[in-house]
């Protein structure tokens, strides 16, 4: 909160590990099954130990059509229909995760400018319903215009202030002096290439990376001005479910 009140970011994403073993015998083709089936509305993905279900698109690029999806702002869904409801519904309406979702979608668009075109997007986010939470997301368009390959675009558009900040560099800067830990993979772009250069881009979220029998799990969240930081530790054990519960 000191580098956000000093003026230094506006925003910062701060990712927390959480270590465990793996019980003996896992075998990793189930636990992709099981994520795949859990979370079906996110792309499951099992690479080289680095295992999740990413909700979130960096980019895909086909044939010239560009898409994204930008995910900021996240609640827990509720216990029962009504309290579900309310959740969205708050979630909606807050300002502090409006202003979280506009600088992740600002970043993308200001890194898109040099690739594409007849960019466009909703005017407000809608409410994104994972099993685990909620987020707000915004879907957006456009035709490239520069005959990038998706290795280029993910290169212009990674880190989004979805997992770093805003400005950037100084959201990066924070990150390594806040977080004791490395990233490895995590919050990074994962997907494919096709030998004509598009692609589909997720972002690395909803993961972990394992080791042997070691596993590493990761979590972050969108800290602004109003942020309360219990509650930003609560979302980042709400986004280890997915994993903490495959991996058992
Ligand atoms: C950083 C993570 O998620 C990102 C941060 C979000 C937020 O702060 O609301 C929401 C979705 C993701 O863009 C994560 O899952 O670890």
């Amino acid at each position: 909160m000191v580098a956000i009140e000093g003026g230094e970011v506006s925003k910062v994403v701060l990712a927390r590990p959480l270590d465990a073993e793996l019980p003996e015998g896992t075998d990793l083709r189930v636990i992709a099954r099981d994520l795949a089936f859990g979370y079906p509305d996110t792309f499951t993905f099992a690479v080289d130990g680095l295992i999740g279900s990413s909700p979130e698109t960096l980019i895909r690029s086909e044939g010239g059509e560009l898409t994204a999806r930008v995910l900021a702002g996240s609640m827990g869904r509720g216990t029962d229909a009504r309290s579900d409801a309310e959740a969205a519904l708050a979630l909606a309406t807050s300002q502090k995760d409006l202003d979280e979702h506009a600088f992740a979608l600002r970043s993308l668009l200001l890194s898109l400018e040099a690739h594409a075109g007849d960019v466009m997007t909703a005017e407000t986010p809608f409410t994104l319903k994972l099993p685990n939470l909620w987020h707000l997301a915004t879907d957006v368009r456009g035709h490239l215009t520069d005959g990038a390959s998706s290795l280029d675009l993910i290169d212009s558009l990674h880190p989004t202030a979805a997992v770093a900040g805003t400005p950037t560099a100084d959201a990066l800067r924070v990150i390594r002096r806040l977080e004791p830990f490395d990233r490895g993979r995590y919050a990074g772009p994962v997907g494919w290439v096709g030998a004509d250069g598009d692609g589909e881009w997720a972002i690395a979220l909803r993961c972990a990376q394992v080791t042997g029998s070691r596993v590493r799990a990761f979590a972050g969240a969108g800290i602004v001005a109003d942020s309360v930081p219990e509650r930003e530790v609560a979302e980042t054990t709400m986004k280890f479910m997915p994993v903490a519960d495959a991996l058992g």
